[in-house]
């Protein structure tokens, strides 16, 4: 309550920074890209005729738990973040949010988006949500992140789930399709990562985070991204395979992986911090349009 009216006593400008810092600690644009996943495993599942509204609500519920996860990151890992020169401004690492304000929210984003799920979707999704929320809020943060070089392989999967999320969201099934779209991002997790932490390798040695280029080395680290890469683009041919996706969808996955394997054996080759970011810029756009693919392929292409 004291809270509430200390943020009736601030300047338009501290509101928006305000504002920001919130944005910022639910990491809006990672929430974001989950969210277009979450949506394209909607809107390739089975049409079961729930309405538009409803559809809504569920990737809505998926996205707050996903930014609650977030939130929970920034609180568990502030110390690891001032220590690093890309996450030391963050507002829960600079004490402009203080853990309590950040765990509060989170509980209320969190506590919000589980029971839209419940209500509007079904238990199936509010679970499975749950259960990625506490495999990248507890279980990689709190303890893979500081304990193995695989902690991004394995932790992955949590990221990688909101495909299924959406398609269970729809049907209140599992299904194997659904899981195809997981293994993309899965397979797409490390070397997205991987590329930034090769840049970033000094931050990551001076916190004590045992990331792969600091265990073993930039160099095994280049070729482990020149192998995912590969294998990414292995499994981007199964949706295709099965008949989930069609020529459009074939296309486009190929002209993308083929641009992704060609950054990853450039950064192999000869790569500086320049080549590597430009490899993890593009591993976002690369995951994103592929994405948008898959629903262009199903519903606009007659
Ligand atoms: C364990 C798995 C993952 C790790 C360790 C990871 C790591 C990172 C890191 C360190 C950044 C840089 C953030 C910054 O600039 O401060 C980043 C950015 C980003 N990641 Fe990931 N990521 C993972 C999974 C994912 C997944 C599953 C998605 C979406 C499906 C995703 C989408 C993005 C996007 C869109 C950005 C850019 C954010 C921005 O520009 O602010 N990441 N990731
Ligand atoms: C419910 C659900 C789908 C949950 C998934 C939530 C989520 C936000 C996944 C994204 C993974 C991610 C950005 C990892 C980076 O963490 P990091 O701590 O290694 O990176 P940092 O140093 O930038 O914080």
């Amino acid at each position: 309550m004291t809270q509430l009216i200390a943020i009736t006593k601030l300047a338009p400008s501290q509101i928006s920074a305000l504002i920001n810092d919130y944005l910022a600690i639910c990491k809006f644009k990672v929430v974001a890209m989950l969210v277009l996943t979450a949506w394209v495993g909607l809107a390739l599942a089975p049409d079961v005729g729930r309405g538009m509204g409803v559809q809504l609500i569920s990737l809505l519920g998926i996205g707050l738990l996903s930014a609650a996860a977030a939130v929970i990151n920034h609180v568990v890992d502030s110390e690891i973040d001032s220590k690093m020169a890309r996450t030391r401004h963050r507002p829960v690492a600079k004490g402009r949010l203080s853990k309590f304000h950040a765990l509060s929210f989170a509980t209320v984003i969190g506590v919000s988006g589980f029971i839209m799920l419940m209500l509007w979707a079904n238990p199936l999704t509010a679970i499975l949500t749950l259960f990625a929320l506490v495999g990248y809020a507890f279980i990689y943060t709190s303890f893979l992140k500081r304990a193995t070089p695989q902690n991004i392989v394995i932790g992955g999967l949590a990221g990688a789930m909101p495909p299924l999320l959406g398609w269970v969201s729809e049907t209140g099934q599992m299904a194997a399709a659904p899981w195809l779209l997981v293994m993309i991002i899965f397979t797409w997790t490390p070397p997205h990562f991987w590329a930034l932490a090769i840049a970033r390798k000094s931050d990551y040695e001076r916190a004590k985070i045992p990331m792969l280029p600091v265990t073993h080395g930039i160099d095994f680290c280049k070729t482990c991204v020149v192998a995912y890469s590969i294998l990414l683009a292995l499994v981007c041919v199964l949706p295709y395979l099965i008949g989930m996706s069609g020529a459009i969808y074939l296309i486009a996955s190929t002209v993308l992986n083929g641009i992704f394997i060609y950054k990853a054996v450039k950064l192999k080759m000869a790569g500086s911090d320049d080549t590597a970011m430009d490899l993890f810029r593009f591993s976002i756009v690369h995951l994103m349009v592929l994405f948008v693919v898959l629903f262009v392929d199903k519903w606009l292409v007659i």
